[in-house]
């Protein structure tokens, strides 16, 4: 089935009014808070187990009524149910989306070109399951009969950012006596630190890689896989290389053929499909590290998560559906208060890892110039998403969201439940953790008038250093606890208004041809790395000087 031709969000009734109203805009939450006491309320919206705070935001019920227009203008939720019904919505690769499909439950059906995909989800599902519990029983063993204690997951991008940051948010559901430990760059420092200490009796190679192309994937694997066999050697242990290859190495991938070729037993490999984009895909045979670390009851609650919020985007009324309402709001900021940038502050050191993983999800996704149609964009997509836990945050760049000249949109991410029940003497320390995430949003939001810093006595000369301006925008996402089914809705969460930005922009949230012209670059620039003069010659003035400094000085 082909797709609508994508409307130009800017030729919408919707956008020609949120354009008037945000030229004579000025909001004053102050102000609003006093006028309607209940706004606090009136503005959380419940999605599964998260309590989602929008009433910081710069927004009025005006607007609001505008933004869910525009959705409706533009197409979103006749999209949305694209999506989920496996249209060919990745229209530049011709693919359909179907990271929903992965999570769906056992007995729903899903109709692809006349294919029920569920079934196929959970039979995969149910042998990476099935090794995972024979991993951590010690049914499965290194070729030396010892059980594995370390799984090295080798990914990148899609295949590695997902995992790394699951296995730190949930790292208090990990067996006890197993470690993950993760690959990704290219630069040697990164498999050299992680193998410089390993026991390669009891060390499982996940190789990850969609496509089993990617060039730093397949180079770590051949490293770790020679690193492997040597130091099995230098163990004194007697073992055919095939043999040991095949109990300590299994692969990932949409491309079982390519891991054949690899040298991997594709017996020994976890498919999933090509509706599965790379940044959507940790809830895929991806998270095969995850679902052994955590074990598969945890694994399962964590899909059960992502189900919770997929059924919550597709069935909630726009008014309430919290996905919807997060991507309009991050459309106002970036069309129509010019905001570049969103920052993510988790109050939770687990989710050390999460800005990074959205920002891959979210950017990749919705860094695009042109509509799936290849008509460009006369509006700026794609925000550019930074983060790092607070309290840390507040300590280092705060200043520039509290005083500074530029507006930042923050979701701020917070637990009711602490891992570590610390007390500071009579203080529970996840109260003060806590005080902080309820006072930066209050900060945030009200500012601290130049009246009110006057009235603190301060000298008259430093006082309009003091001023905080306030009307700086946040939302504030809480659950009762950082569990795998919360974390599985979190992440659903983010999917979801990554989708509805980029229906709202009418471009293809799905493809990522943005990233493939520095990867041929790199090949075509290896001679010229490797001192073919020839090659060197025929580069730019800037990249061969580049090239001659690393060539003069490399040791
Ligand atoms: O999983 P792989 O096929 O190895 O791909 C790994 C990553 O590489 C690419 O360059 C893409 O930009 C990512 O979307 C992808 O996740």
């Amino acid at each position: 089935m082909s797709i609508p031709q994508p409307v130009d969000p800017t030729a919408t009734d919707a956008w020609k009014k949120l354009e008037s109203l945000a030229d004579t805009f000025q909001p004053n939450l102050r102000q609003w808070f006093s006028d309607d006491p209940d706004r606090g309320a009136s503005w959380s919206f419940d999605a599964g187990d998260l309590m989602v705070d929008l009433s910081k935001n710069l927004v009025n019920e005006q607007i609001l009524s505008e933004l869910l227009a525009l959705a409706e203008e533009t197409d979103v939720l006749a999209h949305r149910d694209r999506m989920f019904s496996g249209d060919r919505i990745n229209v530049t690769e011709d693919r359909a989306v179907l990271h929903t499909a992965l999570r769906r439950p056992e007995g729903e059906r899903l109709l692809v070109d006349g294919t029920d995909v569920v079934p196929a989800v959970h039979e995969e599902l149910s042998r990476i399951f099935d090794f995972a519990r024979k991993i951590r029983s010690g049914a499965i063993t290194g070729v030396t009969g010892r059980r594995f204690t370390t799984i090295v997951n080798i990914g990148i991008g899609g295949s590695d950012l997902g995992p790394v940051m699951v296995y730190e948010a949930l790292h208090p559901y990990v067996l006890e006596g197993l470690e993950c430990r993760f690959i990704s760059n290219i630069d040697p420092t990164d498999a050299g630190e992680v193998i410089s200490d390993l026991d390669p009796e009891t060390t499982l190679v996940v190789v990850t890689s969609k496509t089993f192309t990617t060039l730093e994937t397949l180079t770590n694997a051949r490293i770790v896989r020679s690193w492997f066999l040597e130091a099995l050697r230098e163990n004194s242990v007697s073992f055919s290389e095939a043999e040991a290859i095949s109990q300590h190495f299994i692969a990932v991938s949409t491309a079982l053929d390519k891991v054949a070729e690899f040298g991997i037993d594709p017996a020994n490999a976890f498919g999933f499909w090509d509706w599965v984009g790379g940044r959507y895909s940790v809830d895929s045979a991806v998270g095969t590290s995850l679902a052994i670390a955590l074990g598969p009851e945890n694994f399962a609650q964590f899909l059960a998560g992502f189900n919770t919020m997929d059924r919550h985007f597709a069935q909630t009324p726009a008014e309430k559906n919290v996905p919807l309402l997060m991507g309009l709001l991050n459309v106002w900021y970036t069309n129509f208060l010019d905001a570049d940038t969103h920052a993510v502050l988790p109050y939770a050191q687990y989710l050390h890892r999460f800005p990074a993983y959205l920002q891959q999800l979210t950017m990749e996704s919705n860094g695009k110039s042109v509509r799936w149609d290849g008509s460009p964009v006369t509006y700026d997509t794609g925000e550019i998403f930074w983060g790092e836990p607070g309290t840390n945050g507040q300590h280092a760049f705060y200043q520039l969201i509290h005083q500074g000249t530029r507006l930042i949109p923050a979701d701020f991410i917070a637990f009711a439940s602490p891992q570590f029940p610390f007390k500071d003497g009579e203080a529970d320390m996840h109260e003060l953790f806590l005080s902080n995430f309820f006072a930066q949003t209050k900060a945030l939001a009200f500012g601290k008038t130049i009246e009110e810093v006057r009235a603190e006595g301060t000298a008259e000369e430093i006082v309009a250093a003091r001023v905080f301006p306030g009307n700086r925008p946040s939302t504030s996402i809480m659950a009762p606890a950082l569990t795998p089914s919360v974390l599985g809705q979190l992440i659903a969460l983010y999917e979801h208004l990554t989708f509805v930005q980029g229906a709202v922009w009418g471009i293809d949230s799905f493809d990522q041809w943005g990233v493939e012209l520095g990867k041929v670059l790199a090949r075509e620039l290896m001679p010229a790395v490797e001192g073919d003069y020839k090659a060197l010659e025929q580069q730019d003035s800037s990249t061969r000087q580049l090239i001659e400094y690393y060539r003069s000085h490399r040791q």
